[in-house]
């Protein structure tokens, strides 16, 4: 059987497959990657994934988007590997908060937050797919605060591999900052910029293009990387077949930023998950929820917020959205991305907001957000961080309007662990979070990271100086 492929939604770089859809990162037109057609599991491979545990689930998901380049075998290994450091049996448990309201805990991996359940996976894609090859990776990542600590656990120590990570200085809870910056392997370059995290994504996206980089084998982890999205379909098929699923539909709530997160949830839905709703949940800095309720995908300046994980206003999966809402026409993508690269806003057509009818938004402000993680803690008895606060409060706002129809299951996705974020949890609860084993300790280790200015040279020449050249014979991968 021939293997998946990969396709720029600009239409205008190499198909590539799944081997090096994963170690490339962004295509080379600037476009992010999307299997060339989606996989479908028809009802009856969905009843099949009733009773089985995370990791068999994830091999049956993901089999048809790594199949040329991976046997069932070698994922199921894989997987073992990534979710057996997790701390609950269950990978990613869900709990039921009253008759409708789920949440869904994604944050029992290493470094507490959802971005584990992928990135624990890609780290060993990696390792994997580098074994023997004789090549070095040069990976530039941007964070909000979680992507960044996850990925450096993943790749820590990984020979082959180069992590630099750029985080915008003091707009981080100093937990996230810790997890990064307490990292002494020598392959981990920590950066904070004076700048936001937009800021910091733009500067990894032209890095990919830029000549004077061209010694050096660029890779990606952030949600740029496909096989990011890949591993987080999963989650959505494991939750929804122990609610029912394909008898009945289910609803998602997530916490957006990069909308990478939510578009994994879209994929499921491609796939063939009886998917109700998908609710965009976005703080203040709410680009998402105007262009999906309103048409108006137009950027401002970020705001800092309690949930500074979302403090993004360009949202680079909205891309890999709006090819499908283009019918695939990549042309008309890469014309589109053009214009709001250089004006920052675009408009999006009728035609194209037809296809995003599984979306609905929310905008919700810092006290919608407190109201909801009180709810949480004194109807519910659990203490929720603020971006899962924001999942839930949208969440339930959509079952107070009755946007659903009666009795479906809305899952709110818990992206982090409350101690992450434990000022802004005992400002809205009165109540301080236990802090985890995990990160017992972590205020009494030694930080080490370069504070940048935000200009692209500053980061760019950082970069060039400390990163190992690609491995001769790769010159023309
Ligand atoms: C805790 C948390 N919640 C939600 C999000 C938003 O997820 P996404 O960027 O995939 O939309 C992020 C960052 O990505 C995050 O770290
Ligand atoms: N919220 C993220 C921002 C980066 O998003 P990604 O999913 O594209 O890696 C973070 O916490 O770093």
């Amino acid at each position: 059987m021939p293997g998946m492929k990969y396709v720029s939604t600009r239409g205008d770089a190499p198909a590539l497959d799944f081997a090096d859809v994963t170690l490339t990162g962004l295509a080379a037109d600037g476009g992010l990657y999307v299997p060339e057609e989606w996989p479908v599991l028809d009802a009856d491979a969905i009843r099949a994934l009733r009773g089985l545990d995370y990791v068999e689930t994830a091999v049956r998901v993901m089999q048809p988007f790594v199949s040329s380049d991976l046997t069932e075998a070698d994922l199921r290994n894989l997987c073992r590997a990534a979710y057996d450091g997790f701390d609950h049996a269950a990978v990613t448990p869900l709990r039921q908060l009253d008759a409708d309201q789920w949440l869904l805990e994604l944050f029992h991996g290493p470094t507490l937050a959802f971005k584990d359940v992928a990135l624990q996976l890609l780290g060993r894609l990696f390792e994997q797919f580098l074994s023997g090859a004789g090549r070095q990776l040069t990976v530039v990542g941007a964070t909000s605060g979680d992507t960044g600590s996850a990925a450096i656990h993943a790749l820590a120590g990984l020979d082959s591999v180069d992590v630099f990570m750029m985080h915008p200085k003091g707009r981080i809870s100093d937990v996230q900052r810790r997890q990064m910056t307490t990292v002494m392997a020598p392959n981990v370059h920590n950066m904070a910029i004076n700048g936001s995290f937009d800021d910091a994504q733009a500067h990894v996206k032209r890095m990919f293009r830029d000549p004077q980089l061209r010694g050096f084998e660029i890779s990606a982890v952030n949600s740029i990387n496909w096989a990011r999205l890949m591993a987080q379909v999963v989650y959505y098929f494991y939750a929804a077949v122990r609610l029912g699923a394909p008898e009945r539909k289910i609803a998602f709530s997530v916490p957006t930023g990069n909308f990478g997160d939510v578009f994994a949830g879209y994929v499921a839905h491609r796939m063939g998950l009886p998917v109700e709703r998908l609710i965009v949940a976005t703080n203040v800095n709410d680009i998402l929820h105007r262009a999906l309720s309103a048409g108006d995908y137009s950027a401002g300046a970020v705001t800092p917020t309690a949930s500074p994980s979302m403090d993004i206003q360009v949202s680079s999966n909205f891309e890999r959205l709006l090819f499908e809402m283009a019918g695939r026409d990549g042309a008309r993508v890469r014309t589109m991305m053009e214009s709001f690269d250089s004006e920052r806003r675009l408009s999006l057509p009728a035609d194209m907001r037809a296809r995003a009818a599984l979306f609905s938004s929310a905008r919700i402000d810092a006290d919608q957000m407190a109201l909801a993680l009180r709810w949480a803690r004194e109807d519910a008895d659990m203490l929720i961080d603020p971006h899962t606060a924001i999942g839930l409060a949208a969440a339930r706002a959509a079952s107070g309007r009755k946007d659903l129809p009666a009795g479906t299951p809305i899952v709110t996705l818990a992206t982090a662990h409350p101690a992450k974020f434990a000022e802004a949890v005992e400002r809205a609860a009165g109540e301080r979070p236990r802090t985890p084993e995990r990160i017992a300790g972590l205020m009494d280790r030694e930080e080490r990271f370069q504070e940048l200015a935000a200009d692209y040279e500053t980061v760019r020449d950082f970069v060039a100086s400390r990163a190992r050249p690609r491995a001769a014979h790769a010159e023309t991968l």
